[in-house]
């Protein structure tokens, strides 16, 4: 079908006007709206979305196939200013571009906050948002299918499926058993722990163990809605949202596009849609899509909108600022023969999958049934890791962490794969260890370069690695990963072009791993590593920093005057009947990978909304 006749099919059967209109499909949308169509099935709700549908699809559903980058039609990417902290380089930023978004593309790993990071939320003036009130929507939104679940932290009904996963690699195992006797310093768990730092543990996954199947938000949310639910909840697929429609401040609606209405200069061709909203407007496009629609709907800084042409409604300097991301590097290893890994599956290699299909189909197990990462770490140094880490950390240490001792530094995993950018030797199996900062000091911007085309680019620096206390945390990353993938069992040496040259006039070469035929012993000391070697690491990770896909904070609520976008009902400041329900709406970042605040924020979104409707958020 040509677009043209799409855009025909589906306009016959939009309304003119709905009483809701969510701009973006993605993870936070989804909770909201199916929510809500369940709460009041007579609501007329409408999700504009920029992606496909995925309902399953085997790209999205099955989960040995997850962060299949070449994909790309499900992804949104964005390329950030070339930086001289990353060497000149620009990075590329990816986000989900289908209904359900992160959720329906992520790499499935489930963890959560911890409690300070919300109740820091509430006290930059946001009341209702402390992990009192969030916390019990963790639990609402999942079911915890690891048998071991304690009530007071899990939840056992909602939409959510929380599993180990298809079968515990051998990989996470010495991971694991390795850290209890390597690292004495730290704790070892076998039952995974969420709120605790410091502890090795299982890492769990967003895959329903009964169906060996991703547990995203469009297919727990929306796709299985009972038929007197879905009635009135239309969705739009495969368009933009441009911008959002006023009359005297209040917002009446939307307009939205087709790829093809811009010709390939970006300019436009034909016309924008539009479509009414009679009671509210909510952006849900994600930490880059929200902001976007509110600068082109005349909403932010009056530098910013100048530069794209764009005439100012509200003067919100807020918007686009406050990005905020975890800096991602992963070092790859060789791999023994017996060793569980999802080589060649997760790069979507049909010969690779093809032993693993059967037992997936039938019985929801095994490596399709995993994303590759079975165990990790939230570390924070240890005194003598501190000192290691340098003057620059040392001040943030003092500032931010000393008081908050629930926050960790950072998140370090075992992959039961190769995650890192340097290729893995023809037929070989490989593991990483990617490690991640979880506060980085880097804050950034997005704002928009076009007044009308939503698919122009960004204008887009995320800050990675200009803060040297960031690059400290890497380092420190890279080290403690090392040591221990040198001592498990299936190591079987580095893959060089994946980790820092070293100075060969030092003894700390990668030869001291990759020659070797097998692990270290546990007993063997630490590399020790001069500062030429320290700042071999350094430039590496410069070289080869990524996202970690957790872009948020763009549209952050906090008071007006700190620089907030929306306040604590979520609504933007200096317009009516327009909120935004997103993790751009985020003012501080959060210690995890964000997927279970994107629940959450959706959970509290629907309370919120719900209230303001006068509809029943009793089930
Ligand atoms: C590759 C990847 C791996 C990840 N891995 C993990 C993980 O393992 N664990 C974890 O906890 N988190 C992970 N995350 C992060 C998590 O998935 C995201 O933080 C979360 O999904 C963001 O939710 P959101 O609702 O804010 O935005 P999104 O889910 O991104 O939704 C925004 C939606 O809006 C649409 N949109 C954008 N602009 C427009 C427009 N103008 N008009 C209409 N629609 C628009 C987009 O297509 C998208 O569907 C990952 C994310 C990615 C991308």
């Amino acid at each position: 079908m040509s677009l043209d006749s799409e855009r025909a099919t589906l306009s016959m059967s939009l309304l003119e006007s709905y009483d809701v209109i969510f701009a973006g499909g993605g993870t936070t949308a989804c909770v909201v709206a199916s929510r809500i169509a369940q709460a009041d099935p007579s609501l007329k709700i409408l999700i504009i979305e920029a992606g496909s549908h995925t309902e399953d699809l085997i790209d999205h559903v099955q989960p040995g196939r997850c962060l299949n980058l070449s994909l790309a039609h499900t992804f949104s990417h964005f390329d950030s200013i070339p930086s001289d902290a990353l060497g000149g380089r620009s990075i590329r930023v990816l986000t989900g571009c289908c209904l359900g978004g992160g959720s329906a593309v992520n790499g499935m790993m489930y963890t959560r906050a911890s409690a300070s990071d919300y109740d820091d939320w509430e006290k930059v003036g946001n009341p209702g948002w402390g992990s009192k009130d969030l916390i019990p929507l963790a639990r609402k939104v999942e079911t915890y299918q690891v048998a071991s679940g304690d009530p007071s932290v899990h939840g056992f009904n909602g939409p959510i499926k929380i599993s180990r996963g298809g079968q515990v690699t051998n990989i996470a195992r010495e991971f694991l058993e390795v850290a209890a006797q390597y690292d004495r310093d730290r704790k070892t768990v076998t039952q995974s722990t969420l709120d605790a730092q410091d502890f090795y543990t299982p890492w769990h996954m967003y895959i329903d163990a009964h169906t060996g199947k991703r547990s995203d938000t469009a297919h727990h949310f929306i796709y299985n809605l009972n038929p007197e639910a879905k009635r009135n909840l239309h969705i739009l697929t495969n368009r933009r949202v441009v911008k959002v429609l006023f009359e005297n401040n209040r917002a009446v609606g939307v307009s939205y596009a087709v790829h093809d209405d811009f010709n390939v200069l970006g300019e436009t061709k034909n016309p924008p849609q539009t479509v009414h909203a009679s009671r509210l407007v909510i952006l849900s496009s994600g930490a880059f899509g929200s902001p976007a629609i509110l600068e082109r709907s005349g909403i932010g800084s009056a530098e910013h909108l100048a530069q794209a042409q764009v005439d100012q409604l509200v003067d919100l300097p807020g918007v686009g600022e406050n990005y905020n991301d975890h800096n991602l590097c992963a070092t790859p290893y060789l791999s023994s023969e017996d060793s569980d890994c999802l080589d060649g599956i997760f790069g979507g290699d049909e010969e690779a999958i093809k032993p693993y299909l059967a037992e997936w189909t039938e019985k929801g197990t095994g490596l399709l049934a995993h994303n590759s990462f079975d165990a990790a770490i939230k570390m924070r140094p240890t005194p003598k890791e501190l000192e290691e880490l340098g003057p620059f950390f040392k001040k943030v240490w003092q500032e931010f962490y000393v008081e908050a001792s629930d926050k960790p530094v950072a998140l370090l995993i075992s992959s039961a794969r190769n995650l890192s950018t340097a290729p893995s030797p023809p037929g070989s199996k490989t593991f990483s260890m990617p490690f991640c900062s979880l506060y980085p000091r880097a804050i950034g911007y997005t704002h928009i370069t076009s007044r009308t085309n939503p698919w122009a680019p960004l204008r887009f620096k995320p800050g990675y690695l200009e803060d040297p206390a960031d690059v400290a945390i890497l380092r420190w990353g890279y080290k403690r990963g090392r040591e221990i993938a040198r001592r498990m069992r299936s190591f079987r040496g580095e893959i060089p072009a994946g980790h820092p040259k070293f100075p060969s006039s030092t003894t700390t070469t990668s030869s001291v791993a990759s020659s070797a035929p097998g692990p270290i012993d546990i007993d063997t000391p630490d590399i020790v590593y001069s500062a030429e070697d320290d700042k071999a690491i350094d430039d590496h990770h410069r070289a080869t920093v990524s996202t970690s896909w957790h872009s948020l904070g763009t549209c952050a609520m906090k008071s007006r005057v700190a620089g907030g976008v929306v306040d604590p009902r979520l609504n933007v400041y200096g317009v009516e009947n327009l909120k935004v329900a997103d993790l751009s709406i985020v003012p501080l970042n959060v210690g995890a990978n964000t997927y279970n605040t994107a629940l959450i924020v959706g959970e509290k979104a629907f309370l919120i909304v719900a209230e303001d409707l006068g509809v029943s958020t009793k089930e």
